[in-house]
């Protein structure tokens, strides 16, 4: 991390922290006052939306339902990392052995899109700054099909995220998502009960 002076935040930006074992106590050693902030979204729609990275990058990859269920019909496979990572609760367990609930900020990956001046509203209150980010940066984009700021930092010019954000998701069976959402439900359920907050999910 590089050196933070009186003032200063510093953020690190890292998805897969929140689902490896060792980073809590290795982010603890480092600082026991680090605020972490999860950005979570209906495991069903991450898990598609992660196989749709890998596809993007793996052509022939076999289909959606062949890696979500064990032998392509089987129990739900949550070796496949597709699926484990939408294990919530499993992860949050591990971080709350060395940081407690207060240090957290769960934004809704949902709300990130239909309302992005409000969940960014809630991490800079979170982070103690001002409400300087606010509904008048950002601007819906109908060809991205998503919020855009409405000027870059350091331009005039809007900005979207990049093609690898809001790709086509491939279309999933109706069957194979029901399945998910069930296999999901109680994991969620329990998540919601550990951080007193409800997404709505199922
Ligand atoms: N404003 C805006 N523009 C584009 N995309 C947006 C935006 N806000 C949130 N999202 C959602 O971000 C998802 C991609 O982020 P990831 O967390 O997968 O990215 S990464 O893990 O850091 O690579 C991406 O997921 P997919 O739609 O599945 O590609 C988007 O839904």
């Amino acid at each position: 991390m590089p050196r933070t002076l009186d003032g200063q935040i510093t953020i690190e930006k890292t998805p897969s922290y929140f689902v490896t074992l060792e980073a809590p106590g290795r982010i603890h050693s480092m600082s026991p006052d680090t605020k972490l902030i999860v950005v979570v979204r209906n495991p069903v729609t991450r898990a598609i939306s992660d196989y749709a990275q890998t596809l993007s990058k793996t052509p022939g990859l076999p289909s959606f339902r062949a890696l979500a269920f064990r032998h392509g019909l089987g129990p739900v496979d949550t070796a496949w990392s597709a699926v484990r990572i939408g294990l919530y609760a499993q992860h949050l367990d591990n971080w709350l052995r060395y940081f407690p609930l207060s240090h957290f900020l769960f934004v809704s990956g949902e709300r990130l899109v239909s309302d992005p001046a409000g969940e960014v509203g809630r991490v800079q209150d979170f982070l103690g700054l001002k409400r300087v980010v606010t509904d008048k940066h950002f601007y819906f984009n109908a060809t991205k099909g998503f919020p855009c700021l409405k000027k870059a930092q350091g331009s005039s010019r809007p900005r979207c995220l990049g093609k690898s954000k809001g790709r086509p998701h491939p279309r999933v069976p109706e069957a194979v998502v029901q399945r998910l959402r069930d296999f999901y439900q109680p994991f969620n359920r329990k998540f919601y009960q550990m951080i007193g907050q409800d997404f709505g999910w199922d």
